[in-house]
């Protein structure tokens, strides 16, 4: 017997992991419902990558102007006020834009906490809604340490919508969130001290450049305390304090708690249809299926092994388009994903990472980017990659540091998801001067 859903798909949740594949699954006629507690868009656009990439611009313009004193003269001061009023004018449009496109193509859109009833009913302030397939793409939230103070702890969405920059700042962990927004508040003025959990940061990136980037930063006069062993956070007046290690502590003006994010997964009515989770988020198959057959589960809620960032949700997102539209039942196939972090200089890296390069037997080819002229241009001092070469010379994997390493990696993503080898390679012909020229370079 057939059954009369009111959708076709009903996507819980409207970040990256719902909207890019959503859209063309509507507009395929499909009868797509979005259902969203919070704004359209979710974290990346609102709260993380794009609000954050706007603080970050004017530190890459600060480095250069200090790099090339002389040609150029003054110092370039960050007005803190006006970047956060410069961030909330590119952030604030864009749940309007992305609710836009999403109606444009057809799908229905429903504010509020959803909540599964059964496997084909989520219910939003006492309505049900109906779907033969529902797609839990609920994202994650920041950890709060669980320690005594803990209310005393701010996270990133805090961060980005402080009115004035405080003059100290204490950052808890040592990942994405705290090494980006260390970078950002040192160089718009604040006395920065990060309290590390153990005794690596970034523990996904390679760690001879970890180490030359928290070396960089401590030139700068970010304080990094190692095994920090935070206890407490404590208040007196308007000044916090960080307890730490045996006996220590540390007095700051504003503590960000930068200790990883938990997948939102209470509340949802996952016990009530027998979903099963972890502390990681939801187990899926290699078709994105939960343990409930019709239901689906997209974006950093997934528990799985590949990096919870939004080029991640965004295939996930454009795979179940893909499977639910009918095009393809294959099992997701995913490529080597890239993943930076935002300093300055910039981390990035795709594919295999020179340490298991190397246990492979791989060729691992280092360069001292700065021998290269078109680093010279604007005076860039600092920078290495590694690239790892299997046995028939085809690129694998890429590591580097350096002021642009985000744009050297996605250059290089072609070599390294399609196996190039030389002959296609000499077909790839690049604009010159780029950076793309010059990584390129080093490949033929
Ligand atoms: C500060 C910061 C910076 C970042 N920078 C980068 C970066 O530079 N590059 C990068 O690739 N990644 C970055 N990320 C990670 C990136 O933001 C995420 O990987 C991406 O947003 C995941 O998308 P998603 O759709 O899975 O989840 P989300 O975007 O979190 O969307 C989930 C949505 O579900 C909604 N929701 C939850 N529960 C319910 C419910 N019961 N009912 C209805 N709606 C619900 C939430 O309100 C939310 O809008 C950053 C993250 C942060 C926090
Ligand atoms: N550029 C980017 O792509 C980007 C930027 C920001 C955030 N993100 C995403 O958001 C996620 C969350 O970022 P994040 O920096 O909060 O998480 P993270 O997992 O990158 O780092 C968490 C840090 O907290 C530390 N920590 C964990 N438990 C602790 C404890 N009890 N006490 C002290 N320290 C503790 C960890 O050792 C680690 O250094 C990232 O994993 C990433 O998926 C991506």
């Amino acid at each position: 017997m057939m059954t009369d859903y009111n959708f076709d798909v009903l996507y819980l949740g409207a970040g990256h992991g719902t909207f890019d594949g959503a859209i063309p699954l509507a507009a395929a006629g499909k009868k797509v419902g979005i259902i969203e507690s919070g704004l359209i868009g979710g974290t990346c656009p609102n709260r993380g990558c794009n609000a954050k990439i706007t603080l970050d611009v004017p530190v890459a313009l600060q480095r250069t102007v200090e790099r090339m004193q002389g040609v150029v003269s003054g110092d370039l001061k960050i007005n803190w006020p006006a970047l956060i009023a410069q961030k909330n004018a590119v952030i604030e449009p864009l749940p309007d834009f992305i609710e836009g496109l999403l109606t444009d193509a057809g799908a229905k859109l429903i504010h509020g906490h959803g909540q599964l009833t059964d496997a084909h009913t989520v219910t939003v302030d006492g309505n049900p809604y109906t779907a033969d397939k529902i797609v839990i793409a609920t994202g994650l939230r920041p950890n709060h340490l669980d320690i005594p103070g803990t209310e005393f702890g701010h996270d990133s969405t805090d961060f980005m919508a402080l009115d004035q920059l405080p003059a100290r700042i204490g950052i808890i962990g040592s990942g994405y969130i705290s090494m980006e927004f260390a970078t950002i508040a040192q160089a718009a003025g604040a006395e920065v001290t990060v309290f590390m959990h153990g005794d690596k940061a970034l523990r996904r990136f390679h760690q001879p450049f970890v180490e030359q980037l928290i070396a960089l930063m401590t030139k700068r006069g970010i304080t990094f305390i190692r095994n920090a062993g935070v206890s407490a956070f404590t208040k007196s007046g308007n000044t916090y304090t960080v307890e730490y290690g045996d006996n220590d502590s540390k007095t700051v003006d504003w503590i960000l708690d930068a200790t990883g994010r938990i997948p939102n997964i209470e509340n949802m009515g996952l016990e009530t249809v027998g979903i099963t989770t972890t502390k990681h988020g939801i187990p899926v198959n290699d078709h994105l299926q939960t343990n409930v057959a019709n239901i689906y589960a997209s974006g950093d809620v997934v528990d799985k092994a590949q990096p919870k960032l939004t080029p991640t949700a965004i295939f996930e997102s454009h795979y179940l388009f893909e499977l639910l539209s009918g095009k393809t039942d294959a099992a997701i196939a995913y490529p080597a994903i890239p993943s930076t972090v935002y300093t300055s200089p910039r981390l990035a890296q795709v594919g295999v990472s020179p340490e298991d390069g190397a246990a492979a037997g791989h060729q691992l080819v280092e360069n001292h980017l700065p021998n290269d002229w078109y680093r010279q241009i604007d005076r860039q001092t600092q920078g290495e990659n590694v690239l790892v070469f299997d046995a028939e010379h085809h690129l694998v994997g890429a590591s580097e540091i350096s002021e642009q390493a985000e744009n050297v990696i996605n250059s290089l993503l072609p070599a390294v998801v399609f196996g190039l080898d030389q002959d296609q390679m000499w077909q790839l012909v690049h604009i010159f001067p780029s950076i793309d020229a010059a990584t390129w370079g080093q490949l033929k």
